[in-house]
């Protein structure tokens, strides 16, 4: 065995807390205050100069302890007392980790030492045997209960990567002689419009409660965002029902558009679906939407904020060209890749085989 996690060890007894203390010292310029450490036991207390008999406190991989004798530690189910072993026991702690494809490591969050001193002192030991070790990238994920870690790894020299709800993702390039080959957060957002027409050729329309001005007013086409693994043919059709209480059935991806810095400084991947109805009724999202109708065509492309608009005006005509089988858009195929395994969506036409079912472009929307 390399190493011994963290989650390996269980401090037993009272005495623990020299122990812990110990790890208050080696990472200086860590501010390390209000001063606690943590029982598994007994959960957090604050340390108090009564708290440890230490004689001489010591420092991670710098000095030897000068502890109690009566001093336990429980190491996968056996008692540790002896000073040589607690001794050898600290420096090798170590945080948890998995190595990556690129000759990186991802640490593993769910077994981070409890307290910060902890997490200070064996981030700092990781850091050097992996630095040792000739590891380049590090993958840190603090989850939000420990947020309290993070200012200690900034000041370790790791870089925010990410964040979500639960959680902030940090890294570390280890080679100082190598640029950073660590790939940047995602870039961007995905939004979906769905073009629904009926039998009547009415276009089924929405106004925004909440839009631009240069927008109010408008009857435009039901938009949103596709959620964290969801699929662009699902989403479209999700947000058309929630938007307007209309079902539908996907179709086609009849463009995309691409824009940059939309939303805080990232990108915009737009796709217009056209969407089958399944059902007329008109229920809207009162939250999100204004109002919502069917619009005859021929009135919802004349708004003059569409026929003015080169982008709005574009899609309206690549609709017609599509309903008039000048065009053909994109229809997904669910394939498995060997080269991840994974089931994923290929949007491509099928216009060169007319025994293939899914071949859209020959059938009529009308
Ligand atoms: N709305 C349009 O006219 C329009 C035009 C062209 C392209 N698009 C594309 O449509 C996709 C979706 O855009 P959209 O305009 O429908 O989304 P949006 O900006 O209207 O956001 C969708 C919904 O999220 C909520 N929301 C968004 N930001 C919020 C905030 N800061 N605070 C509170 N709530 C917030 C609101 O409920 C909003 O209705 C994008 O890809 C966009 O590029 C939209």
């Amino acid at each position: 065995m390399d190493s011994i996690s963290v989650s390996e060890v269980t401090v037993i007894g009272r005495t623990h807390l020299g122990f812990m203390h110990s790890f208050r010292q080696p990472f200086s310029g860590v501010p390390m205050s209000p001063k606690f450490c943590y029982s598994r036991v007994e959960g957090p207390r604050a340390i108090s100069s009564s708290d440890t008999n230490t004689t001489s406190q010591f420092a991670y991989g710098e000095r030897t302890a000068a502890t109690n004798s009566d001093l336990g530690y429980k190491i996968n189910g056996v008692n540790l007392k002896s000073r040589t072993l607690i001794s050898s026991v600290k420096e090798r702690l170590l945080l948890d980790a998995n190595d990556d494809a690129y000759g990186g490591v991802i640490v593993d969050h769910e077994k981070l030492p409890s307290n910060p001193y902890a997490f200070a002192s064996i981030l700092r030991a990781s850091l050097s045997d992996w630095r040792r070790k000739g590891k380049k990238g590090v993958w840190l994920k603090l989850p939000v209960e420990q947020s309290e870690f993070v200012p200690i790894a900034i000041k370790e020299g790791f870089e925010y990567h990410h964040a979500e709800k639960g959680y902030v993702m940090l890294t570390y390039w280890i080679p100082e002689e190598e640029p950073s080959m660590l790939p940047a957060n995602a870039s961007h957002q995905v939004g979906v419009g769905g073009f629904v027409l009926n039998q009547h050729k009415e276009v089924l329309v929405v106004q925004e409660k909440y839009c631009a001005p240069s927008i109010t007013g408008l009857w435009k086409l039901p938009t949103g965002f596709i959620n964290e693994s969801e699929e662009i043919f699902s989403g479209a059709v999700r947000e058309v029902k929630e938007e307007t209480g209309v079902d539908t059935e996907f179709s086609e991806v009849i463009a995309f558009r691409h824009a940059h810095n939309v939303a805080f400084e990232k990108s915009d991947l737009f796709f217009i679906c056209m969407l089958r109805p399944l059902s007329d009724k008109i229920t809207i999202d009162s939250l999100e939407i204004e109002a919502a109708k069917w619009m005859p065509l021929v009135e919802f492309v004349e708004q003059p904020m569409i026929r003015e608009d080169k982008m709005f005006k574009r899609v309206i005509e690549i609709c017609e060209a599509r309903l008039s089988h000048r065009y053909c858009g994109l229809s997904p195929h669910r394939l498995v890749s060997t080269f991840d395994g994974k089931p994923s969506s290929l949007y491509y036409n099928v216009v060169d085989d007319d025994h293939d079912p899914s071949n859209y472009c020959n059938t009529d929307f009308l």
